[in-house]
């Protein structure tokens, strides 16, 4: 008799692979190669942005108080006293009557309390001096960006576990961060099993396909923030898959296999876990597709086995191993972010489990709709391309209409959300 397996709901699957997750290993990388990593560390204030008052224009900076007669008849006449482009440090206080020729960016010289831009002024020579000419009044503070405005010192700008983006990067560079402290990439082993498989370069022959999972598992470890080690495909045979397996176990922090988890004759899976004398969590998750994805525990040690089936490996994996890999990175939201689309075609399958539908999102007319990618089987590869979501369908529901409210998870999105 086959072992008929129970299945447990998904949240308690997830829950039990979340109590082996922990924080990553620490190490700096330089500040050209921290893209698509995350912030160890959060980024504090190291001084106040800007440093120091400055000018959002190119005009001149004087006193307000000397502009009060200004008027369209009244031109008020100021000394030029000083020139100074962006970087360079004013000498002169601005007395009154006095003005400062100043550049977009540079520092705001003493005794000035705003800037004039050069299209309101009128600057002309007189005896081999400079002169310029307002006929407005100005305000105090106008067109003068104060130290601090932007960010005080010792601020926390952005949380530990951001993902480094362009912006984040920007500020990195501002504080002179040449470093940034971020986890090391998990190495995360990859195999294949199944006597099938062939590799990419052969030629397709009677009764076999080429192995695509471990390119796609290992696309999506990189997505996630690991690091892979490709441990080749291997094929249904106990001793020497068994000796791999167990070998390569000492090479990396998890190991993911495909294949060969469910009640096959060739499913070997569970006597190796069985062999290697590892913990298995679960080995049926109340879900379609991935129902048969496996977690065992060896010496803590997390050792995934996601289904053979292209399209459950893939949901098996979003679910179950890219939480792990968020965590290790120091994210605080490592799980798939949820957000509510409408539907916008018919899913007339009831649901006995709950369904992770590959699915693209579509924004039209202010609102998220979603639509299936391509044949919702477990089996099929053609539907991965093009998803950018997982429509969450639950179990217990007869189908969906057009236009009814869907739960869909983000597959492309690096923020993500705290719960599942
Ligand atoms: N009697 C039962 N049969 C099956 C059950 C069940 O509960 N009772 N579960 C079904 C479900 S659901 C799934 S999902 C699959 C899971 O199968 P395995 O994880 O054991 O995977 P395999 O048997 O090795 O292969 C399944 C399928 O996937 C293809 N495959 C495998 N590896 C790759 C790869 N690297 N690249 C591309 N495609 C791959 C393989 O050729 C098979 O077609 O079991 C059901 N059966
Ligand atoms: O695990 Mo299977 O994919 O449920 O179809
Ligand atoms: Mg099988």
């Amino acid at each position: 008799m086959v072992e008929i397996r129970k299945p447990i709901p998904i949240q308690v699957a997830v829950n039990k692979v979340m109590n082996y997750s922990r924080l990553g290993n620490l190490e700096k990388v330089s500040l050209d190669d921290c893209d698509d990593r995350r912030l160890a560390e959060p980024i504090i204030a190291k001084h106040p942005i800007p440093p120091f008052t400055k000018s959002p224009y190119d005009g001149f900076a004087l006193r307000s108080a000397d502009t009060e007669q200004a008027s369209l008849h009244n031109p008020v006449e100021f000394e030029v006293v000083e020139h100074i482009g962006a970087g360079i440090v004013p000498t002169k206080r601005v007395r009154k009557g006095q003005a400062t020729r100043i550049m977009t960016g540079a520092q705001i010289p003493e005794g000035a309390d705003c800037v004039a831009m050069f299209e309101i002024c009128q600057s002309y020579e007189r005896n081999g001096k400079n002169y310029m000419a307002i006929k407005r009044t100005m305000d105090k503070g106008q067109n003068i960006i104060n130290k601090g405005s932007e960010v005080e010192m010792d601020d926390i700008l952005i949380k530990a576990g951001t993902y480094i983006n362009p912006g984040v990067k920007a500020l990195l560079a501002t504080f002179g961060y040449s470093e940034v402290t971020v986890a090391k990439k998990p190495v995360i082993g990859v195999i294949a099993t199944g006597t099938e498989l062939l590799d990419i370069n052969e030629e397709l022959q009677p009764g076999k396909i080429r192995n695509s999972n471990a390119y796609m598992i290992a696309s999506q470890i990189k997505r996630a923030g690991g690091q892979v080690i490709y441990f080749g495909k291997l094929e249904d045979e106990f001793a020497s898959s068994y000796d791999t397996i167990k070998n390569a176990l000492h090479k990396v922090d998890m190991l993911i296999t495909t294949g060969g988890v469910s009640v096959g004759d060739f499913d070997l899976m569970p006597q190796i876990y069985d062999k290697l004398g590892a913990n298995v969590l679960f080995n049926k998750v109340a879900m379609r597709p991935g129902s048969v994805t496996t977690v065992a525990v060896r010496e803590e040690q997390l050792l995934f086995g996601l289904s053979g089936n292209p399209s459950a490996c893939y949901v098996g994996f979003e679910l179950f191993v890219r939480p792990i890999i968020q965590r290790l990175q120091y994210s605080n939201k490592p799980f798939l972010k949820r957000i509510d689309a409408v539907l916008l075609e018919d899913f007339p399958k009831p649901n006995p489990f709950t369904r992770f539908v590959r699915s693209y999102l579509v924004y039209e007319n202010g609102k998220v709709g979603v639509r299936l990618a391509g044949m919702d089987k477990s089996n099929v590869v053609t539907s991965l391309a093009y998803s950018s979501g997982l429509m969450v369908l639950p179990g217990g529901t007869r189908g969906y209409k057009s236009g009814a409210p869907i739960e869909v998870l983000l597959l492309n999105e690096q923020e993500g959300q705290k719960d599942f």
